[in-house]
């Protein structure tokens, strides 16, 4: 950005330059220490970025870490849905409590300080970016070895702040074979890097459905272009996750954390082997 046409607010500003003065990032309380922090990001709604996340969750948890879901969609919160949790988080004068799922999940979502889950948040930018720095520094996580930030769809406000003022150790990438053609995907990706924020792995949700009764795989959607996009940009792991309908029903039954799918498995795999090589 050129000097006249900059704004010297580094805080709304995406671009990475030399004046940059960042805001440090955001504190946690001292009763909390979360190890690994990694955004869920998709370039539109509704490609399947909540499945993801509450999955990587229920995965990574049931791999022996114990995670959690920052949900920072914070006008359309579904994470508590999808594990069945009902009811409101609880707090004191100084701290929130995450609730926690059936298997040990701990969740804190907009949806959970919401008198009625129906209710609209009618916010506008900053006191929704405010919200979700206030989940990280404010909700007594305890020990958490991966947390999962369910992103709002898109490169705007909320985004912007969740890369700035927390320390956010990579992002996947959630996309459908049709974001990947349209280049939808290719934003988040480069948003990613001017933040410079590493791109951990790809998921191609929705990327093909298997006929229960010839198991014959149609690609809905179009044919993958999951590798191809990996490479490109020099994603180390991607994976597929097929359109199911029974995804779709335990998501609203509450029951994401009984389901039986392997698809993200290489990402668990991943996150395995950063841990090994830590120690
Ligand atoms: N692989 C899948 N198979 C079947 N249904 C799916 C699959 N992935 C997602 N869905 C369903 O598609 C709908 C949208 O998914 P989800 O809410 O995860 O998308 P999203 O990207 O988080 O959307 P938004 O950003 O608008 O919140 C949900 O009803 C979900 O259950």
């Amino acid at each position: 950005m050129s000097e006249e046409n900059c704004s010297h607010d580094c805080a709304s500003c995406g671009e990475s330059c030399g004046a940059q003065q960042l805001p440090p990032k955001a504190p946690l309380n001292e009763k909390s220490k979360v190890r690994h922090v990694i955004a869920v990001v998709s370039g539109k709604g509704g490609v399947g970025k909540s499945m993801v996340t509450a999955l990587m969750a229920v995965k990574a948890r049931q791999a022996g870490y114990q995670t959690a879901i920052l949900d920072a969609d914070i006008t359309g919160p579904s994470i508590p849905k999808a594990f069945g949790i009902k009811g409101h988080a609880t707090g004191d004068a100084e701290h929130l409590y995450p609730a926690i799922s059936r298997t040990g999940v701990e969740v804190m979502s907009m949806n959970l300080l919401l008198e009625k889950t129906t209710d609209p948040v009618v916010w506008r930018g900053p006191i929704i970016s405010n919200t979700v720095t206030q989940f990280w520094s404010t909700v007594v996580w305890g020990e958490v070895e991966y947390m999962f930030v369910d992103m709002p769809p898109g490169t705007g406000d909320v985004p912007l702040t969740v890369f700035q003022s927390l320390p956010i150790d990579g992002i996947i990438v959630v996309a459908s074979p049709q974001e990947q053609v349209a280049m939808i995907v290719e934003k988040s990706i480069t948003m990613a890097k001017l933040m410079q924020v590493p791109v951990l792995a790809l998921v191609e949700n929705m990327s093909y459905f298997k006929c229960p009764d010839c198991g014959k795989v149609h690609h809905i959607f179009g044919k993958s272009h999951a590798e191809e996009i990996a490479k490109k940009y020099g994603i180390g792991t991607y994976c597929q996750l097929p359109i199911d309908p029974d995804l779709a029903t335990a998501v609203d039954a509450g029951e994401i954390e009984f389901v039986m799918e392997d698809g993200l498995d290489p990402i668990v795999e991943m996150l395995k082997q950063r841990t090994a090589e830590e120690k």
